[in-house]
């Protein structure tokens, strides 16, 4: 596959005291296309997320998003250069209702400002119409409308994560990050999940990288993969060649071996 890269990650590191979270790890995004990053358990991955959105500076290594380098940026200069993430532990106002969730994403990236919001001046109401629009125009993309005035925290957990989704779809990212989406999800919230990023990817062409565990669904939505074991480079291609790869194979069953469980 072709395509520019949005986003080159070059020799990254990133250590913790003595534990080597991430060790000269290199890959490219593309332009447009749907990724994931892959690998046992502590393997790095979040932590290259967290490099990435800039919750972490590098111990070395670059980032490169748009031509621009942002490693060591704060999240709010890489969210407002067009980086959008979820997390594995949803974090949601869960008292507030839904349509307000989403509409704090694009308040953050899109606000008119402290006076004109307090003495609400035309323009910040303008701008809260607009916001509004955009944010019910994202949850009617996930099925979610008819619930935009329900408090978050009484929703089914599966449609909880919905709304984290349509949060980060709200500021019309670039780029994507979903870490675990799935997590905490029964199989069919998981592959009903998995089916809706793929639509979304499909209609909005936001270029999407996400974490994920369950291998079913990573391997069945993504167009390449990339593996990453120990805090190093370990593959990347699709995900017919990462599945037949002797070396992705070693490293997930060594795992389960180290753990206890049967390698079969
Ligand atoms: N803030 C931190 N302080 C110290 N060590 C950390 C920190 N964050 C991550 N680590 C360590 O770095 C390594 C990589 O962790 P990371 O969470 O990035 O892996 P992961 O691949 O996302 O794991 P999982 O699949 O279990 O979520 C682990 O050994 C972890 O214990």
């Amino acid at each position: 596959m072709g395509g520019t890269a949005i986003l080159t990650v070059s020799d990254l590191s990133k250590r913790f005291g003595g534990v080597r979270a991430l060790d000269g790890v290199s890959f490219e995004i593309r332009e447009g296309e749907l990724a994931g990053l892959i690998g046992p358990n502590g393997s790095g991955k979040t932590t290259a997320f967290n490099l990435i959105t800039g919750v972490f500076k590098p111990t070395a290594g670059t980032i490169t998003f748009r031509g621009t380098r942002v490693d060591g940026n704060p999240p709010d200069r890489n969210a407002a250069l067009g980086m959008s993430r979820t997390f594995q532990n949803i974090r949601l106002f869960r008292d507030l209702p839904v349509i307000d969730n989403v509409m704090v994403g694009l308040h953050m990236r899109h606000g008119t400002g402290f006076w004109p919001t307090v003495l609400r001046l035309p323009v910040a109401r303008r701008s809260e119409a607009e916001i509004r629009r955009r944010a019910l125009e994202k949850l009617e993309m996930l099925g979610l409308a008819a619930r935009a005035e329900q408090i978050v925290g009484s929703l089914p957990y599966g449609d909880q994560r919905k709304v984290e989704f349509a949060r980060a779809l709200a500021t019309e990212p670039s780029l994507l990050l979903l870490d675990e989406p799935t997590a905490g999800m029964n199989p069919q919230e998981t592959a009903d999940l998995g089916r809706t990023i793929q639509r979304l990817h499909r209609e909005l062409k936001i270029t999407t990288l996400l974490v994920e565990h369950d291998m079913k669904m990573v391997m069945g939505i993504c167009e390449r993969l990339i593996v990453v074991n120990q805090g190093r480079m370990l593959a990347s291609g699709a995900p017919a060649e990462i599945k037949a790869d002797p070396s992705v194979i070693e490293a997930y069953l060594g795992r389960r071996r180290k753990d206890g469980h049967a390698a079969a």
